[in-house]
């Protein structure tokens, strides 16, 4: 199927290469000069065409719901995934194998960057095998712990998954997760130990692992290395072999499950779908269960990677479908499609997604407010794992807070908005959900409940006015060699865990279980893992909950003035801690002024710590000795546009990447 007509791809550089395609069966012959519609209906069913046929007519009727099967990557960070995906695409002649792909699906520049999956990615590939035409739906997901709701959204339109675990390594904590998710939704798992060509791969203990931890018996797993194609085919092999064809009806009406969507400029929204039911084909009037909106169907199409318009998409297919959706609130995920006239039981659609970290968002500049709006509402679409509240602040101006799934999430977040969007923000200290009940009758009546969640600092109620706050708590798994058993444990303690169980998964390796306050391990207890176990140790974690903590609201003061985006709740036991930790860092990142600065923590009117930055005159001209001009100039524009880059609180400016570093060191303490 090889797609080639999207943007980025010639249909001629895909020609070649797909008749080559080591598995693929190529019917000698001329190819019928068919076209869209009705006459490509007229297509011989008996005949056997090559995958390049196969992409250019693009048929889809050509693929009967037997000869369907949708499947995902899922893996640990790391372990191969895209790789593996990259030579699924060249084997099946979707992608040039001539060219150096790496990455094919990461389209996005964050990944690229990063070197991680953010979003899931889908792409149809067109195989023969043992003369028979079969459509195989890949979604790449990605790996780390706070994107596991992409994972789990992907899992929905597949009927199995390849777990691919590195043969060095072996099992880790997202590989235990990720084993988890596909099992607890009824799917063919097939193990894939990949990286074998690695000097110290050891694919015998990695499947004695995957015996032990999974029950998944040795002779099942499948060895290859992605990097260099050994044994890939027979992963396709397999998927065919070993997962089952969707259960769906075409007879039926149409069902389609929006499982992602994307914003684009010029068309709108961009729905990934799922067909259950029936059949979808352009200029269908389509009805969104959600809203009971009415669309026309502009287009559909598959994705080979990039999209390939179709004539209609049937019952058992991924593709993407257009219908003239303007607003991005009208394209909901876990929403059903249906033909207008035939309304059908919606599917269930997905469990919304629980946001770990909270982070006020707020425009540098309050006459962007709307530019910055409508940059979140097209990248919350595109990210539905984000939840948004609208807040303001006397500082800060008008807002958002925003909900992440943890803080990497909303690093890229923040990444995507200013990369794709363009967009310029301030972010304040990433906080928790905690909760507190209430005493104050005052309080009851204007909450109009006694729980209340508390996702943004500045409203955290005093205590006085609470029977008892609550934190939440997360089950934490932790993967690591043995021999830093010990280091680690030492690190869960000083993060007030409590050790749940401990078991060994091989000879040398251990699986920790503890339960955490997640906000010991929102910001870096990741980093910490990683640097005390040499990288070794991987760590993921579950919801589990909330325990009673004492806690308290900890202000840090700049010359008497709040930092509001400094604002924060945390334990009684480490407010001395982390409030020094927080000056000490501040006074790192603050640069100097043409005054003195003084840096305070407190608890209430308790100033808990201070340290001092001292006053410096900072005068980028005292560089350019000589008398050029156009230096001069060029030096002034960089300390101007430096300045948009700086908040101003009372008198003192202070760059915005100053708020992340000093956050970094406040659970380390
Ligand atoms: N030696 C060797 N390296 C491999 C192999 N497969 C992948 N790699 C390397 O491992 C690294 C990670 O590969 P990716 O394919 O990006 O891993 P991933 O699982 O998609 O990563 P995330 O998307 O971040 O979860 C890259 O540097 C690859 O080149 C293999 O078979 N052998």
């Amino acid at each position: 199927m090889l797609t080639f007509v999207g943007r980025g791809w010639g249909c001629a550089r895909a020609l070649a290469p797909r008749a080559t395609g080591a598995s693929l069966l190529v019917v000698p012959g001329s190819r019928p000069a068919l076209t869209f519609g009705a006459a490509r209906e007229s297509w011989a069913t008996d005949r056997l065409y090559s995958a390049a046929d196969l992409k250019e007519k693009l048929d889809m009727s050509r693929f009967p719901v037997e000869n369907i099967r949708n499947f995902s990557i899922i893996a640990h960070v790391d372990h191969g995934k895209s790789t593996l995906a990259d030579r699924l695409l060249e084997l099946t002649g979707t992608i040039d194998k001539t060219k150096n792909n790496k990455q094919v699906l990461d389209k996005l520049q964050v990944e690229r960057e990063r070197g991680i999956t953010v979003k899931a990615q889908t792409a149809s590939l067109f195989h023969n095998y043992e003369g028979k035409q079969y459509l195989l739906n890949l979604i790449d997901t990605p790996g780390h712990v706070d994107f596991s709701y992409e994972v789990s959204r992907s899992l929905a339109a597949c009927q199995g998954v390849l777990l691919v675990v590195d043969a060095n390594e072996g099992i880790q904590a997202q590989t235990v997760a990720n084993f988890f998710l596909a099992f607890e939704a009824q799917l063919s798992v097939i193990p894939v130990i990949n990286k074998i060509d690695l000097k110290n791969a050891d694919p015998e203990r990695v499947e004695n692992q995957i015996e032990k931890v999974f029950d998944i018996p040795s002779d099942e797993c499948i060895k290859i290395s992605a990097k260099l194609g050994t044994n890939v085919e027979s992963v396709l092999q397999a998927v065919i072999e070993r997962i089952p064809p969707p259960k769906v009806h075409r007879k039926n009406p149409l069902r389609a499950l929006v499982f992602d969507s994307t914003f684009d400029h010029y068309r709108g929204v961009v729905a990934n779908v799922a067909l259950f039911d029936g059949v979808v084909s352009k200029g269908d009037k389509i009805v969104s269960a959600h809203t009971q909106k009415t669309y026309e169907v502009n287009e559909v199409g598959v994705l080979n990677p990039n999209e390939q318009p179709t004539h209609k998409l049937y019952a058992g297919q991924v593709g993407y479908l257009i219908a003239g959706m303007k607003d991005v609130t009208e394209a909901q995920i876990g929403d059903t499609l249906h033909l207008h006239k035939q309304p059908v039981e919606p599917l269930p659609g997905f469990k919304s997604a629980k946001p770990m970290v909270f982070a006020g968002i707020y425009p540098v500049d309050q006459s962007e407010y709307n530019n910055l709006k409508s940059a979140i509402e097209k990248l919350t679409l595109n990210d539905s794992s984000v939840t948004i509240h609208r807040d303001s602040s006397l500082a800060l101006g008008a807002g958002w807070r925003l909900g992440f799934l943890g803080l990497l999430h909303m690093e890229v977040f923040n990444q995507r908005l200013e990369q794709e969007y363009n967009a310029s923000v301030i972010l304040t200290t990433p906080t928790v959900p905690y909760k507190a009940v209430l005493s104050s009758s005052k309080l009851i009546k204007e909450y109009r409940e006694k729980e209340i969640t508390i996702i943004n600092p500045a409203q955290f109620p005093d205590k006085s006015k609470v029977t008892e706050y609550l934190e939440p708590v997360v089950l934490g798994t932790i993967i690591t060699p043995d021999e830093y058993t010990g280091k680690i444990m030492m690190l869960c303690q000083a993060r007030r865990a409590v050790q749940k169980n401990m078991m060994f998964i091989d000879q040398n390796r251990v699986m920790l279980k503890y339960l955490f306050p997640l906000n010991e391990i929102v910001v870096d207890f990741y980093d910490s893992l990683k640097s005390l176990s040499s990288g070794y140790a991987s760590f993921d974690y579950e919801d589990a909950g909330y325990q009673t903590a004492e806690l308290v609201k900890m202000d840090i003061l700049l010359n008497g003035n709040t930092v509001e985006e400094l604002v924060t709740v945390v334990h009684k036991d480490k407010a001395h801690s982390i409030g020094k930790a927080m000056c000490e860092r501040l006074k790192d990142c603050l640069p100097r002024q043409l005054f003195e600065i003084a840096i305070q923590a407190s608890i209430g009117s308790k100033i808990i710590a201070r340290e001092t930055v001292k006053a410096y005159r900072k005068n980028v001209l005292a560089k350019c000795y000589g008398g050029d001009i156009t230096r001069k100039m060029k030096l002034l524009k960089r300390q101007a546009e430096g300045k948009k880059k700086l908040r101003k609180i009372g008198n003192i400016e202070v760059p915005k990447d100053t708020f992340i570093k000093v956050l970094k060191t406040q659970s380390s303490k």
